[in-house]
């Protein structure tokens, strides 16, 4: 006979098992790795959660790749920056306990698709918050390649502008509004996303008069979008989908908002520069890759299009004074600064450590990329 308060022996052995499972989730930690400090108004989102052991690359510089992969066995999960590859190596590095790759940035050509479906990675970006942002620098890039600005700011730079005098034509350029010189205004569209559209939004004050853009209609849902953007902005006179040829052919400016990868590399070539008006202007604000920068350095040498505004190269950030783009005194360049505001960083860095903390904890993200296997 037992005693009466002794405790039966599967009764103990469950409460150790409890017991463990306990101390093991106090003890155990989802190891988190990122690739640049976020800041003080975003870090404590990811270094306050106890459950979180967060390992964040030491350096105000691009993480060293050895560091990562180094440190990345066993992680849960990691946000990374546009500098970063997500490819087999990486992911294998890791290993099966990585959850979730979350980018900071709306773009994900630094990311293998395919290597992360197979795994069952998420993948985390940050659509929306930099609409704006970028959008203001399309529209800003716009007027300073139509205005000469590189030319005339290195006039003033160089300490040149006493010896140049007012003259009724000089320093000219096509004007970006409408004017009764030149009533009507075309914007051309390559890609036809967010972005694109908070581009157009700007310019119909402008009082730009057609919109043609060319993009995948399964993607974006491009069937019916020309009649929800005729709608929406009345004093349009048209807005069409036309092929690239038609929109190299008709537009004033010509804004290059697609996604970059394989499918769109060099989408804007010599062919496509050849057929540009002569006062055109061609803004780059989405991928280097998705323009040959030697036929748009050849294009604008001959006068085949006014000029360019470019925040992106090909093989950024190994832009140097010697590449034909920097050369072009028609070529305005900048650093890759799209989405470069307080604000919208802020919101990038935010949403990133909300996307990779939902895929760590196995919750839905608030801006996952749908990835097919
Ligand atoms: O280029 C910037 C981004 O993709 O966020």
């Amino acid at each position: 006979m037992s005693e009466p308060n002794a405790v039966p022996a599967a009764s103990l052995a469950q409460s150790r098992l409890t017991s463990l499972v306990s101390h093991f989730r106090t003890t155990h930690k989802h190891k988190i790795v990122v690739t640049r400090n976020l800041g003080p108004d975003v870090m404590p989102l990811l270094l306050n959660r106890p459950e979180f052991e967060v390992i964040t690359w030491p350096e105000d510089s691009v993480c060293d790749r050895d560091w990562f992969l180094k440190t990345i066995p066993g992680a849960s999960g990691i946000l990374v920056m546009l500098s970063e590859k997500i490819n087999p190596e990486t992911l294998d590095a890791a290993g099966p306990s990585l959850k979730v790759v979350s980018t900071m940035s709306v773009g994900y050509d630094h990311c293998e698709l395919d290597a992360l479906a197979q795994r069952g990675v998420k993948l985390g970006h940050t659509p929306d918050v930099l609409t704006d942002a970028v959008a203001d620098l399309s529209v800003m890039l716009a007027l300073m390649a139509g205005r000469n600005s590189k030319e005339t700011t290195g006039i003033v730079q160089n300490g040149q502008w006493p010896n140049f005098n007012w003259a009724p034509f000089s320093f000219c350029g096509p004007q970006l509004s409408s004017s009764s010189f030149n009533p009507t205004r075309t914007a051309g569209f390559i890609g036809f996303g967010r972005i694109s559209q908070a581009t157009l939004a700007r310019l119909i004050p402008f009082g730009f008069t057609h919109c043609l853009f060319t993009g995948n209609p399964n993607s974006s849902g491009t069937s019916t979008i020309a009649a929800e953007i005729q709608a929406k902005y009345p004093s349009l006179k048209g807005v069409r989908r036309v092929s690239l040829d038609e929109l190299a052919k008709e537009s004033d400016v010509v804004f290059v908002l697609a996604p970059g990868g394989k499918e769109t590399y060099h989408i804007v070539n010599e062919g496509f520069l050849r057929q540009m008006k002569k006062t055109a202007v061609l803004v780059n604000t989405s991928r280097g890759t998705l323009v040959d920068s030697d036929a748009l350095a050849k294009a604008l040498r001959e006068g085949w299009l006014w000029g360019a505004g470019i925040d992106v190269v090909e093989g950024e950030p190994n832009v140097g004074l010697d590449h034909p783009l920097v050369k072009e005194p028609r070529c305005v360049v900048l650093p890759h600064i799209g989405s470069a505001t307080n604000e919208s960083r802020l919101g990038m860095a935010t949403l990133a450590a909300q996307n990779l903390i939902a895929g760590v904890l196995g919750e839905p993200l608030p801006a996952e990329l749908q990835l097919t296997k």
